[in-house]
């Protein structure tokens, strides 16, 4: 293979590329899941060990994959999850992905620790939907602060990450005692960060500085209480990102929320917990179609939303497959994972035989017997050679 030519053509062949490409610390940030790892490789075994059970001679010639989220049109069921730090993997950052989000007419996610602002954000590509994903700081005023501004921005809804009250141990990020490049600053805090420069960029002389960062800012006491403190404070939907459990689905339809997560944050918080696709029936059949739910974690195929809105997801997230595509190929790069997925889950809805997301049931998907899977090794991707690599 010529590695000058090479063109991905999935999510997993960008990565290859992406690695080559980014700064060793940068990749392994992105890519770390936390501990020894054991669900970061669960999120995508747990997808092959779901297999599909399709049904012939329907007419597929005319599929609707659209679908609407808390009232916002999708042109398939997915968004795009919040992801921290973007500029480190290319010089437009957020923006670009925003860009390409509302040219395929998807929800983005922005993270509050971005590094494009979120007014920056909204204004690149007004036409797009856009919510924003809260961490809730110690400093109450500072949370009261970004929530007023992604309101007054246009953003459509917070997404409450509530499965990092303590960030989790992500070992390269330790070795590399990662931190924020010089060259960059968290986007919603350009005031503190005049002020306290050191501190705000994440800087470590041992260990993690995103983690010491975190630990210093981010508020551990958070508990139920204090969903009705933020819906007190906001008249956007809430939707509760992080929740794996049926205890914590019916916690949430009570507080009155608009729609949960199930997510195991890609694997970077508690290693040993089950892949987020082998919790998402349990979720589902505890919420009883009360509020939507929307899975992330390990999605990197068409057939991987399939399986997703089979088991009763209304809508995946992705998290690093756009950090791969934003590496290789900026707004453009972001713009063809897109289609990617888009193409696939388009031919994989047709090749089980439905026509419109609504005819996605639970009888397409069956849980194959582990042993026998654990033998078939999957597909390797070629890898690009050189990172002058074409889209
Ligand atoms: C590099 C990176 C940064 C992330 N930053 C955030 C964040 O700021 N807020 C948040 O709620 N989740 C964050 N996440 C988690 C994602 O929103 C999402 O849950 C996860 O990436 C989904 O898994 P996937 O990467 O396998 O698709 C981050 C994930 C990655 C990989
Ligand atoms: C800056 C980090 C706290 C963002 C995050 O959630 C993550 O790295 O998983």
């Amino acid at each position: 293979m010529n590695g000058e030519r090479f063109t991905p053509v999935n999510t997993f062949e960008y990565e290859a590329l992406a690695k080559l490409k980014l700064p060793k610390m940068v990749y392994d940030y992105y890519a770390s899941g936390a501990d020894d790892e054991y669900t970061l490789e669960d999120n995508i075994a747990a997808f092959r060990r779901l297999r599909l059970r399709p049904r012939v001679l329907v007419d597929i010639s005319a599929q609707d994959i659209s679908t609407t989220l808390l009232g916002i049109p999708s042109s398939f069921p997915l968004v795009i999850a919040p992801a921290a730090m973007q500029k480190m993997a290319h010089p437009d950052g957020e923006v670009a992905v925003a860009r390409a989000a509302a040219k395929n007419k998807v929800i983005m996610t922005l993270s509050s620790l971005s590094t494009c602002s979120m007014e920056q954000v909204a204004e690149s590509s007004p036409a797009g939907a856009k919510w924003f994903q809260l961490y809730i700081y110690k400093d109450r005023q500072v949370t009261k602060k970004l929530v007023e501004r992604a309101q007054n921005a246009g953003y459509k809804a917070l997404v409450l990450t509530v499965d990092a009250q303590r960030l989790g141990r992500r070992e390269a990020d330790i070795h590399n005692k990662f931190s924020l490049p010089q060259h960059l600053t968290f986007g919603n805090f350009q005031e503190e960060q005049t002020t306290n420069d050191d501190k705000t960029r994440t800087k470590s002389a041992q260990g993690s500085g995103i983690e010491a960062y975190f630990a210093s800012l981010m508020d551990p006491s958070l508990t139920w209480k204090d969903i009705a403190w933020l819906q007190s404070i906001t008249r956007l939907p809430i939707i509760l990102k992080g929740i794996t459990t049926a205890e914590d689905a019916q916690k949430a339809v009570q507080s009155g929320v608009a729609a949960v997560i199930v997510s195991n944050h890609g694997a970077r918080q508690l290693d040993g917990m089950l892949a987020t696709i082998d919790c998402v029936e349990e979720v589902v059949d505890a919420v009883r179609s009360r509020i939507p739910v929307l899975m992330d974690s390990g999605v990197r195929r068409g057939t991987d939303i399939l399986k997703a809105l089979a088991l009763g997801a209304k809508a995946v997230c992705i998290g690093r497959p756009v950090l791969w595509a934003l590496a290789v190929g900026g707004e453009e790069g972001v713009d063809d994972v897109l289609n990617l997925l888009r193409n696939e889950f388009h031919l994989a809805m047709g090749l089980v035989g439905c026509r419109s997301v609504e005819e996605i049931d639970r009888r397409i998907v069956v849980h194959q017997d582990v042993a026998r899977i654990q033998k078939l090794k999957p597909k390797t991707h070629p890898q690009p050679l050189s990172q002058n690599a074409r889209l």
